[in-house]
């Protein structure tokens, strides 16, 4: 299994509205190798940063990332080889016309021959029960299916790891349930992001990302006890307790 490395990383970014920089994330230290690990948290509160900082799409101000000893800055182009990175919003990720032509793309740079690259994308599309949608306008694809889509072009290149940042968000129940059993069936590594705490318990280790630093990091169940009670105490301060309408 790969390793993921985070060494004393802090992200920090000029803001308009302080002379100070505003902390995105702040001297993480992580050693994830594990199969599946699970990254879970309030909005805002650093899960995206911190999964782009694998390949390399955010850069650490301090501090290094490295995946199998590759450091993500200074060996961005072998380490994106190995990281493929799925988006949330798959518009921003799905560039041809089709799913089928995006899923070729995806390989062209790892397949040079044209027949076996279509082979191969059309058993990543058939995997994902995408064959026939593939040849269907990107923009005629409902959002569940284009997220489907954009997970079957970044599977088709075997990455070693895998980063979803919120895989799940489109997705209807059958579909989820599809995500699901195509993750348990994966070899390589998953570092995922997720909102979809039931997603989160079928990891082998979940992060709980709280105000740029990882404020919890252990099993999946406790991490979840923890997040939830994290969040139950969050909604007792400081504006008081979240009332229901028509709540006297
Ligand atoms: N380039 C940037 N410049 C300024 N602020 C940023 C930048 N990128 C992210 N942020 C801020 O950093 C914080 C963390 O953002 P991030 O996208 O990592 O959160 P998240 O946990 O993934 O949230 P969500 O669950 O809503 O997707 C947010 O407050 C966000 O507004």
């Amino acid at each position: 299994m790969p390793v993921v490395t985070f060494d004393q990383v802090t992200v920090a970014v000029e803001s308009d509205h302080s002379p100070a920089p505003k902390v995105l994330l702040d001297s993480v230290n992580l050693r994830l190798a594990e199969r599946r690990v699970g990254v879970i948290g309030a909005n805002g509160s650093g899960k995206s940063t911190l999964l782009r900082l694998v390949n390399g799409l955010v850069q650490p101000t301090a501090g290094t990332v490295a995946v199998d000893g590759d450091d993500t800055v200074r060996a961005v182009r072998k380490v994106r080889r190995s990281v493929g990175f799925v988006f949330t919003d798959p518009l921003s990720q799905l560039v041809m016309p089709t799913g089928r032509e995006d899923v070729e793309l995806s390989l062209r740079r790892s397949v040079r021959n044209g027949r076996e690259r279509q082979a191969m994308a059309e058993a990543a599309l058939h995997r994902l029960g995408l064959l026939p949608l593939a040849d269907q306008s990107i923009y005629e694809l409902s959002g569940g299916e284009r997220q489907l889509m954009a997970l079957a072009a970044v599977l088709a290149v075997e990455p070693a790891v895998l980063v979803l940042d919120e895989p799940s968000t489109l997705l209807d129940l059958r579909n989820r349930e599809l995500l699901r059993h195509t993750l348990a069936g994966l070899e390589q590594q998953v570092i995922m992001s997720t909102h979809d705490l039931e997603l989160a318990l079928d990891m082998d280790r979940v992060l709980v990302v709280e105000d740029g630093t990882v404020a919890y990091d252990g099993a999946p169940a406790d991490a979840v006890a923890f997040y939830r009670a994290l969040c139950l105490d969050g909604m007792r301060h400081p504006a008081g307790p979240v009332r229901g309408p028509g709540t006297p």
